[in-house]
């Protein structure tokens, strides 16, 4: 088994990259994970509650949970991956059964920042996109796909998404094995992935 994690800041295309390098590899040999999957179930908080929380600080995500969820993975085990709602800035309560595969995929923001789930990763991948390209494709993102507007996203900016990169995110690109530059689409880097995938495959 191969388990990739693939970091970078809001925006910076970690799904679009992880999209590109699965998309001609066989369904039964590939998953992805996402790190949202693993936001902190906050039930007991009220909706509005729940908006105010910092979704960009590590203590947001269940650490623990994903850990525990890749090492059942590497055993050959399936697990129940939560299922997360922009919507509902919450777990559905539903789980979707994931079964092991020869390549396991992680992506989020977060994953590099614990130093438990960076040993379970044999490649360590970080995105890399200036600040105020990503700033751009967030807002285009979440008003289109996340139910968001201008001033939410905005003001999420101002007030977590920014302080949270420069403190946690960024520093965890001293951790990555590969750093792929994507202020264009990059499809060197991309078949470069690609090719380390397909020589464990065989
Ligand atoms: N290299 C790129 N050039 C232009 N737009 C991109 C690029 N990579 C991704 N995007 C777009 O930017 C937005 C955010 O990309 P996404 O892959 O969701 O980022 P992340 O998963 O890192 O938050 C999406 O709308 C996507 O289509
Ligand atoms: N309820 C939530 C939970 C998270 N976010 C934001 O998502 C970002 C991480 O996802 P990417 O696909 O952009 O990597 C993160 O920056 C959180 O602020 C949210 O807006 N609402």
């Amino acid at each position: 088994m191969l388990i990739i994690g693939i970091a970078g800041g809001t925006g910076c295309g970690k799904t679009t990259v992880v999209n590109q390098i699965i998309k001609e590899l066989d369904h039964d040999e590939v998953t992805v994970i996402s790190q949202d999957s693993y936001y902190k179930d906050t039930s007991e908080l009220s909706y509005e509650e729940r908006t105010k929380i910092n979704f960009d600080h590590p203590k947001s995500i269940d650490f623990d949970l994903l850990t525990l969820h890749l090492q059942t993975l590497r055993q050959g085990k399936p697990i129940e991956q939560p299922v997360y709602s922009f919507a509902l800035h919450n777990r559905t309560g539903e789980t979707v059964t994931t079964h092991p595969k020869k390549v396991i995929i992680i992506e989020g923001i977060l994953i590099l920042t614990n130093p438990e789930l960076r040993k379970l990763f044999d490649i360590k991948i970080f995105v890399h996109t200036d600040s105020d390209e990503r700033l751009i494709r967030r807002l285009k993102r979440d008003i289109a796909e996340r139910g968001r507007d201008l001033d939410e996203v905005l003001n999420r900016y101002q007030s977590t998404l920014k302080p949270m990169h420069q403190q946690f995110i960024e520093p965890t690109k001293e951790f990555a094995d590969i750093i792929i530059p994507n202020n264009k689409y990059n499809n060197v880097a991309v078949d470069i992935v690609k090719t380390i995938i397909n020589e464990r495959l065989v």
